[in-house]
């Protein structure tokens, strides 16, 4: 009897263990599944964001799109693609300015065929011309209002949320070159270093680097302060009008032809070059200073010599070093503090030198290879195809948070692995506890 006693004892202590083992391994199982279902990235769903930059010499369309859960937090602002416009900048269609929206129609529906149909209502988009509208807007402000009604009428009737179309500040334009530059390099989140910005567009060219805070006692119009990612950028901006590729050229140029002769030998052009060229085309700039000479033909020959020094001194002589009433200055007469750090250096900057193959390597070994460059014969040059390929043009988007993002304590993994053991961990000790104490408690009753 005592052994039938103990041997159901026995069989009902190991049912037990079973059930309880099952139980256990049911329930970490259980706990895992809801951790890691819990805890799963969802499908990953995109916003987007277009920016029109209507620059001096053509507008180019630039559709951004960011991760959508993590809207105006970490998620990484992305350019999928861009559209360049057919013809010129928009400031061109001055004579016509009703014209100067239709020519944003194709890019437009490309943008509307690339975002997914759900998501035109809520893309922001924006336009903002640049140089070449601040120069038409000296010249003729109703004219540059005309082009911009223009614009807008197209932009209105695309199916996007459109948040307007401005002439962007030479100093905002500077700025947001700079946070672009640091933002893709990553520096921003880093907290680490910044790198400067210099951006060589067709009308203007802007500088931006971290100075200290004595820009804003000196030259108040020149600082700019961020906050990004929780730390603070003081930063000195310039934007030089009429100092971009082509109005700068026109400058030279207009102060070689100021004998009005009716041939200029221009050494910043290849020798063999040979050009007919209008007064007028030089001289209608609201940039170039310099009067119209007074002659009666209409037209000069505008001939290449090919040397690069002595165009270095006719382009040096376009800027003025002479005074400065500041504590130092650039050129002329602006306010410029010691340069620091690194610059990174985009549009006709990268254009040029990629051009040139001159992207790598010492300014010592590209000044060398500039000079050869200058001498050879426009023959051998016009030859070359400069369909190279565009770099980003970066603009504006305000999706990086003034502070930085909280982070979660562990990573997604961690925490599924912590989980786990801490749940292998208790079903141990619960084991231990059944395989101790209750065959204990067991024999106290049979003794009872
Ligand atoms: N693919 C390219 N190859 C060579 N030069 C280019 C290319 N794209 C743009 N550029 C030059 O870069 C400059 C861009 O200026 P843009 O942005 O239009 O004017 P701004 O910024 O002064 O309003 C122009 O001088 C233009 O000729
Ligand atoms: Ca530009």
């Amino acid at each position: 009897m005592a052994e039938q006693r103990e041997t159901k004892g026995k069989n009902a202590w190991y049912k037990a263990v079973i059930i309880i083992t099952v139980l256990g391994i049911t329930a970490i199982v259980a706990l895992v599944t809801t951790a890691v279902l819990q805890n799963k990235p969802l499908l990953q769903k995109y916003k987007y964001g277009i920016v029109l930059d209507a620059g001096s010499s053509h507008t180019a369309v630039y559709i951004y799109e960011w991760p959508a859960e993590k809207d105006n937090d970490t998620g990484r602002v992305q350019q999928t693609h861009s559209c360049k416009v057919q013809g010129a900048g928009i400031s061109s269609y001055s004579v016509f300015p009703g014209q100067a929206g239709a020519s944003l129609k194709s890019c437009m529906k490309e943008a509307e065929s690339l975002i997914p149909l759900s998501r035109h209502l809520e893309t922001p988009l924006y336009l903002g011309a640049t140089a070449g509208m601040r120069l038409l807007r000296m010249e003729n402000q109703s004219l540059s209002d005309q082009v911009l009604w223009s614009v807008e009428e197209v932009l209105q009737s695309s199916p996007f949320s459109y948040q307007g179309a401005r002439i962007i500040t030479g100093q905002e334009e500077g700025a947001f070159g700079w946070v672009t530059v640091n933002y893709l390099s990553d520096r921003l989140k880093q907290g680490s270093g910044t790198t400067g910005a210099l951006d060589l567009g067709g009308a203007s060219t802007q500088i931006s680097f971290v100075a200290n805070q004595d820009v804003a006692e000196e030259s108040a119009e020149n600082a700019v302060t961020f906050r990004l990612y929780g730390n603070d950028y003081f930063l000195y901006t310039h934007s030089f009008l009429c100092y971009g590729k082509d109005q700068a050229l026109k400058l030279a140029l207009a102060q070689q032809t100021q004998s009005g002769d009716s041939s200029v030998l221009d050494p910043c052009f290849h020798p063999g070059y040979s050009v007919d060229r209008s007064y007028f085309s030089v001289y209608s700039s609201p940039c170039v200073m310099a009067g119209k000479p007074l002659v009666s033909r209409d037209s000069f020959t505008h001939v290449g010599a090919g040397n690069a020094s002595l165009c270095q001194e006719v382009v040096r002589r376009i800027f003025n070093f002479s005074s400065c009433s500041f504590s130092r200055c650039s050129f002329n007469r602006v306010y410029q503090p010691p340069l620091q750090g690194p610059f990174g250096a985009f549009s006709a900057f990268y254009f040029v030198m990629n051009f040139l193959n001159l992207t790598s390597g010492s300014l010592e070994s590209s000044r060398e290879k500039l000079e050869r460059y200058c001498s050879r014969p426009w023959t051998q040059i016009s030859g070359s195809d400069a369909g190279w390929t565009l770099g980003y043009m970066l603009n504006l988007t305000n999706m990086i948070p003034a502070e930085a993002p909280d982070t979660p304590p562990l990573p997604h993994a961690g925490y599924v692995t912590l989980l786990f053991f801490i749940s292998l961990l208790l079903f141990f000790l619960l084991f231990l506890c059944f395989r101790f104490l209750w065959p204990h408690r067991n024999s106290q009753t049979q003794m009872i």
